[in-house]
């Protein structure tokens, strides 16, 4: 897959069929749509494009939104790619860029930069300044500067009752199963290793910190998890938790992996963390002897889960 960062000096000689769109997630309604971007691109010779805006419109026209979204962009990017598609566009969403007309939009990017023969959108797709055109408009506009739109029905969309909004409440409330199954692949976080207080290891339960770089990635709800990852190119299982440090009176929310078997010096790797199952709330425990014994019984179930539901 070939990445367009800057389409502004960006123009397509090859023809190609695209849709638009956020895809936050690229949960399994956003898949079903862009396998068939990625077929109509096949059979009808077709590039098949992405075209995406980054940052999310919401976080440039509602600054105070707070808008925290279920992938980075690198992530987007990686699980795109695994699905075969050929090319992700992402045009930078500018106050400017939202000013101008749904007209313009289509001449200048879609069919001079794009070169769009045919654009798939949902039926309720809206677009352009103040959002004020329609499928209808595109359509027309497809007659003017040819294109052809094939239109995502209703029943198509609602089909699959899966929105990027309830997955992002199903890990806001640490429900890990129900947005795995929405998503159709494990939710992840990526971050780079720093070091924390060094207690870890007195515990015999040395915690590599993860430091998230990017201040939109959505966080599960605090407590602890089952997870999976690769380091330093070796699949390893482990257990995380999200919190407090309310034992350690800890004042910062930090996040922290236990791999099991595992024992190297992986500062400042970064790393890409895989939930598969939520263990427990976080606790406040009267020592850190009893936090300990709490460790140890997690890792226990922690290890009876992988056994029954990820044997190699
Ligand atoms: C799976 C797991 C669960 C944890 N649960 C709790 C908890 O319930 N309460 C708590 O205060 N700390 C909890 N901790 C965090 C420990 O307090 C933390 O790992 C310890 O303070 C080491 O910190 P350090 O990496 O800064 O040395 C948990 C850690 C792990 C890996
Ligand atoms: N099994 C393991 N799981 C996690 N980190 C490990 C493991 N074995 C060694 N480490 C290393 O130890 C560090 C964590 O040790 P710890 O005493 O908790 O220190 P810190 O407080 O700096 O995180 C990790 O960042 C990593 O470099």
């Amino acid at each position: 897959m070939r990445k367009v960062k800057n389409i502004e000096t960006y123009k397509s000689e090859e023809p190609a069929v695209v849709t638009i769109g956020t895809f936050d997630g690229v949960h399994i309604g956003h898949q079903k749509i862009i396998k068939r971007l990625i077929n109509t691109g096949k059979e009808d010779g077709l590039k098949s494009v992405i075209l995406t805006f980054f940052p999310h419109p919401r976080m440039v026209l509602q600054k105070d939104s707070n808008i925290k979204l279920i992938n980075t962009i690198k992530e987007r990017h990686d699980i795109l790619d695994d699905l075969g598609l050929d090319y992700l566009m992402i045009k930078k969403f500018t106050q400017e860029f939202s000013r101008i007309s749904a007209e313009d939009f289509v001449k200048d990017i879609l069919v001079d930069k794009i070169n769009a023969k045919k654009v798939i959108i949902g039926y309720d797709h809206r677009f352009g300044r103040n959002r004020n055109a329609d499928i209808n408009d595109l359509k027309v506009f497809g007659e003017t500067y040819g294109f052809e739109v094939e239109e995502i029905s209703a029943q198509d969309i609602n089909d699959v009752s899966v929105s990027s909004t309830k997955i992002r409440k199903a890990l806001e409330a640490g429900d890990i199963l129900k947005a795995n199954a929405f998503l159709g692949y494990n939710f992840m976080i990526s971050g780079v290793v720093t070091k924390g207080k060094g207690l870890g290891k007195q515990l015999n339960f040395p915690t590599a910190n993860l430091k998230i770089i990017e201040d939109y990635k959505i966080i599960p709800k605090q407590g602890s998890y089952i997870v999976r990852a690769t380091v330093q190119g070796k699949p390893v299982f482990g257990m995380m938790n999200i919190g407090m440090n309310p034992t350690v009176n800890g004042s910062n929310q930090t996040i922290e992996v236990h791999f099991f078997d595992f024992n190297a010096d992986i500062y400042d790797d970064t790393i890409k963390i895989e939930f598969l199952h939520r263990l427990r709330d976080e606790e406040k425990f009267d020592s850190i002897e009893a936090l300990t014994e709490q460790l140890k019984k997690d890792k226990t179930t922690a290890l009876d889960y992988i056994s029954k539901h990820h044997a190699e």
